[in-house]
């Protein structure tokens, strides 16, 4: 088979294509949240991991985090090139794919010259037909995109936010399909390093089964943001694994299925607002009717305490707390330390952490936070019918319960 060679100073150095590292690269459109982001990541895993295993040594290099829209803070530095191990225990993500971060990417590959770039786009008649056919081509770009060509050989783009990433090639590859169908793309390409933008243009291969799971299951949390929520659920909710039956082995490929798990004696409510309050008007409650709809469960429940998970501003918060007086209504407020060191992603990971181990959820209408949260419930074990619940606009006719996605082992 051909050979991939490589310059040391003035030494070549040759290898079998099949032993030879390589590495795929991903982006997500910019607009897309942490939480889409992370389902994303998934499609991708699962398709690294095939490539792995069908065709020799393919890594896939984990985008660094940045520049969200969400993520406004601003008393907490720059929130750019963040890596994954900031949020995400990256040995964990290891044992379902051959993953790595984008710093021991380029120190390995000792260039910052990508050798292609696929930006993924959907076939310009792809929801009219209705039939459904997997399909991919280079075509002509639909749609004008960040990347410039300098010169011969040398395209300049977003790349994360570094500046000093290029590429050699850009081609806009219109695509339908399921993720997996990215190996018959690349699997007979010369190419070591393969980027692919708009990667959510590829679908989950499949969804729901035990292999989409194994990787959900793989995306622990980083242990020190762990660490933050037990000590929050410890001192302000009167939670602990060990009370609450939520205690889980280290390694996420020991667990096993579980049923009825507790939860601490809290309810929690995801209230997204911001950007949903005018992108969902129909289905996000007004203050008062959250409280009215928080009471009620609180009631059935036989329960005081309630944690809040927002991004609302905190007088929307505080408008809450006085319609819900009696109870006890806890926001987690991370100390400046925590802020500047974990950033806007590592607080809303914090939120979903108690959120997940709570009696009781309730999300908001069609929120990725939401079921992010709901995921985690369904991987510990919480009856379902403490976890698919949501608030309900003040207006909803039928309030339609979220889908169930069950976990699969
Ligand atoms: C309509 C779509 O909605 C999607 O939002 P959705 O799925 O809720 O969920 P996310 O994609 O995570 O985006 C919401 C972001 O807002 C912050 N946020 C939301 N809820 C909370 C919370 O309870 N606590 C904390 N600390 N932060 C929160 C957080 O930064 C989070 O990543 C967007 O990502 C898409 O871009 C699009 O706008």
């Amino acid at each position: 088979s051909t050979d991939f060679c490589t310059k040391y100073g003035d030494k070549i150095e040759c290898q079998e294509k099949s032993k030879f590292t390589r590495y795929i690269l991903y982006d997500v459109n910019p607009p897309e949240g942490f939480n889409l982001r992370r389902d994303v990541y998934m499609r991708m895993s699962v398709f690294a991991r095939k490539m792995q295993q069908n065709f020799g040594d393919w890594h896939l290099v984990l985008p660094p985090w940045g520049q969200l829209y969400h993520w406004q803070s601003i008393d907490v530095g720059l929130q750019e090139l963040l890596p994954w191990s900031l949020f995400f225990n990256v040995s964990s993500l290891q044992q379902f794919a051959p993953v790595m971060e984008m710093h021991q990417f380029l120190q390995e590959i000792g260039t910052s010259s990508l050798d292609l770039v696929y930006i993924l786009q959907h076939y310009a008649d792809a929801f009219e037909s209705g039939k459904w056919e997997e399909k991919f081509e280079v075509e002509p770009c639909h749609e004008d995109n960040k990347y410039t060509h300098v010169n011969v050989g040398n395209y300049r783009g977003p790349f994360w936010g570094y500046t000093n990433i290029t590429a050699k090639q850009v081609e806009c590859l219109s695509f339908h399909g399921h993720a997996s169908q990215l190996q018959e793309v690349i699997k007979d390409l010369d190419a070591r390093t393969i980027m692919f933008d708009h990667a959510e243009i590829a679908l989950h291969d499949t969804f729901g089964d035990a292999l989409y799971w194994k990787a959900r299951r793989s995306m622990r949390f980083a242990s020190v943001l762990v660490k933050l929520a037990s000590n929050f659920r410890s001192e302000y909710l009167n939670s602990t694994d060990k009370a609450d039956g939520t205690v889980r082995p280290d390694d996420w490929t020991q667990e096993t299925p579980r049923e009825g798990v507790l939860g601490g004696p809290y309810l929690c409510a995801h209230m997204r607002r911001k950007d949903f309050l005018w992108g969902r008007p129909k289905q996000i409650p007004s203050l008062e009717s959250a409280a009215h709809q928080i009471k009620d469960h609180l009631e059935k429940l036989k329960l005081s305490t309630i944690f809040i998970a927002t991004d609302a501003p905190n007088s929307e918060f505080q408008e809450l707390e006085q319609h819900l007086s009696q109870y006890q209504v806890l926001r987690y407020k991370p100390s400046k330390i925590v802020k500047q060191t974990y950033k806007d992603g590592g607080v809303a990971i914090i939120d979903q952490i108690i959120c997940s181990h709570a009696r009781y959820f309730l999300g908001t209408y069609e929120s990725t936070f939401s079921f992010r949260i709901q995921e985690e419930r369904e991987i510990m074990g919480f009856d379902s019918e403490t976890t698919f619940n949501r608030l309900c606009g003040d207006k909803e006719k039928k309030c339609n319960k979220p889908s169930m996605w069950r976990i699969v082992f």
